[in-house]
């Protein structure tokens, strides 16, 4: 099975070296050259709790892949899925799955403006990855991921992905349910991952005031209001739960959008909070926490040249 990985920042190396640790021909893709030199040149360093792997692998530049693949993994944030697809086409061929486990609503409707819906897989998955450097990631703390075809029904190509991510270690299942999946990472994402980037702290720093804890907990409150009013079943207790979690055994880890404010980037706000919003005022619903972060992140991610630090060390 040919795979590429699209995206390879912390998360596409993590599932492209665990995978490529496990045999499996993978091409790792990005945009910047230093990425792919590094990569190619160098391989790919990866820092897990099962020690640390010097894995080498491929990589090339979209437009450099001639052939089509069998599978393609999405994991650009999703900003940058449209601008990721456009120069995937001539890879993606009519027997090519999309793998999504991005972050956010709205994912599977863009890709299926590039990909039929039935080769489309989406699901989620909470294991942390940071990048160190250019080829270089950390990812420690257990975690899961979940998977399911687009359209629902199970597929042979749903069974060999999904066998393919359990051989690689990365704790995968098929979960008919991934709508509720996907909502409940949502609103674990805009309350965590908001707030964290806001603050520049790591996950264990939501656990220093309960001032955090409450801001964190209300804001996923909200989100699972909303996923319930448009029938999706998911369960606020599990989101709690996941937050907890995450903030004790994931306390190191800089979330993806926290890592994105530090590096004055441009965020995923509008697919995690600010698509929390949009779907809450489809059903004329209020989520004033969550509004605020969106509004707050909006700020933040327009003002970058316009903040003061104080960086005197004393
Ligand atoms: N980090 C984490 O722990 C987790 C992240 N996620 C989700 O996974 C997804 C990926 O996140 P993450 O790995 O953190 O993001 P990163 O920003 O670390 O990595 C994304 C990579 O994609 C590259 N890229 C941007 N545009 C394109 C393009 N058009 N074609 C190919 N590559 C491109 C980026 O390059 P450049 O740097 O130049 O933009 C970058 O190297 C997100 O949806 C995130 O929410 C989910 C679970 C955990
Ligand atoms: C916090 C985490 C790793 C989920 O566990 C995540 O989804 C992110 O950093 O965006």
């Amino acid at each position: 099975m040919k795979i590429v990985v699209i995206g390879s920042g912390a998360m596409g190396m993590l599932f492209g070296s665990r995978l490529a640790l496990h045999g499996y021909d993978i091409t790792m893709v990005d945009v910047v050259p230093a990425v792919i030199e590094k990569l190619n040149n160098q391989g790919l360093y990866l820092e897990g709790d099962d020690g640390d792997h010097l894995i080498p692998i491929k990589a090339a530049f979209a437009e450099d892949i001639n052939e089509e693949v069998d599978l393609a993994i999405l994991l650009t944030k999703a900003i940058y899925s449209r601008s990721a697809l456009e120069s995937a086409k001539k890879f993606l061929g009519k027997d090519t799955h999309v793998l999504t486990l991005q972050n956010g609503l709205g994912n599977i409707e863009l890709i299926s403006e590039y990909v039929p819906h039935d080769h489309i897989i989406a699901g989620v998955t909470n294991y942390p990855s940071d990048v160190k450097g250019i080829g270089h990631i950390s990812s420690h703390g257990s975690g899961y991921t979940k998977i399911m075809s687009a359209n629902g029904e199970e597929n042979k190509m749903l069974y060999i992905i999904n066998d393919a991510l359990q051989d690689a270690g990365l704790n995968s299942q098929i979960a008919p349910d991934v709508m509720v999946s996907i909502w409940e990472k949502v609103a674990f994402n805009a309350a965590i991952n908001a707030t964290t980037a806001v603050c520049r702290i790591p996950c264990g720093g939501m656990a220093v005031t309960e001032q955090g804890k409450y801001l964190a907990y209300t804001i996923a409150k909200e989100a699972v209001a909303v996923a319930n009013a448009h029938g999706v079943a998911a369960s606020e207790e599990t989101v709690i739960n996941s937050l907890t979690e995450s903030i004790e055994f994931h306390k190191d880890h800089f979330t993806s959008m926290s890592a994105d404010i530090i590096n004055k980037r441009k965020t995923e706000n509008e697919f995690i909070n600010g698509g929390i919003v949009k779907k809450a005022q489809e059903v004329n619903m209020e989520v004033p926490y969550t509004e605020a972060l969106y509004d707050l992140i909006c700020t933040i991610e327009n003002t970058y040249n316009m903040q003061k630090l104080n960086t005197d060390t004393e």
